[in-house]
């Protein structure tokens, strides 16, 4: 699969059954330090990544938990890389994890995990109906 994403996605194509690779540079205007992504960036591509996993099984999933190590400095602009692959799957449960590298060597740069639970597609219709009900009563909270 290809296009453009604004987060710099470039390329992703299922490896086997449960392992996805991800072909990505970190765009400038992420920038979070001089030559380095901001850590939302690296957050953010990681769980567009991993949840792309289920979805590239063709189930629409949303992420529960997420959490990321950020283990160097991630250079912006430099083609990089993300591999991520299901850990187990347990009920409507997803648990992935993943990897972000600097190519060519895979220098480790990134690693997440997290769980991603699978919707029917009335999951954003729910959400605008609970939105709504917010809206019309200011204060509710639930
Ligand atoms: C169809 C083919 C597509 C084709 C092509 C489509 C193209 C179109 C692509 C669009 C793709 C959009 C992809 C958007 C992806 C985001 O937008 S992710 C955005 C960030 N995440 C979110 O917004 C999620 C917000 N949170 C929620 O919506 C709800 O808390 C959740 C996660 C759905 C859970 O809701 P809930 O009412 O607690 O659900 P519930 O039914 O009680 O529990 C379901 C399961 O989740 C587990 N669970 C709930 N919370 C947690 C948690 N925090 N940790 C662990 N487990 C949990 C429960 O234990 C339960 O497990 P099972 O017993 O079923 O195994």
């Amino acid at each position: 699969m290809r296009g453009t994403c604004r987060l710099g996605v470039e390329r992703e194509r299922l490896e086997g059954e449960d392992t996805a690779l991800f072909d990505v540079r970190c765009p400038r205007d992420q920038e979070g330090g001089p030559d380095v992504a901001h850590g939302g960036w690296t957050a953010a591509v990681l769980d567009e990544c991993l949840g792309h996993v289920p979805l590239l099984h063709r189930v629409l999933s949303v992420t529960a938990e997420l959490s990321v190590s950020f283990v160097k400095p991630v250079p912006v602009e430099r083609p990089l890389e993300v591999r991520a692959w299901v850990e187990r799957r347990a009920g409507s449960r997803w648990y992935i994890r993943g990897e972000l590298v600097l190519l060519p060597n895979r220098a480790l740069l990134a690693k997440a995990s997290g769980i991603w639970v699978q919707r029917d597609p009335a999951h954003f219709d729910r959400h605008q109906r609970w939105l709504a009900e917010q809206d019309a009563e200011p204060g509710r909270g639930d």
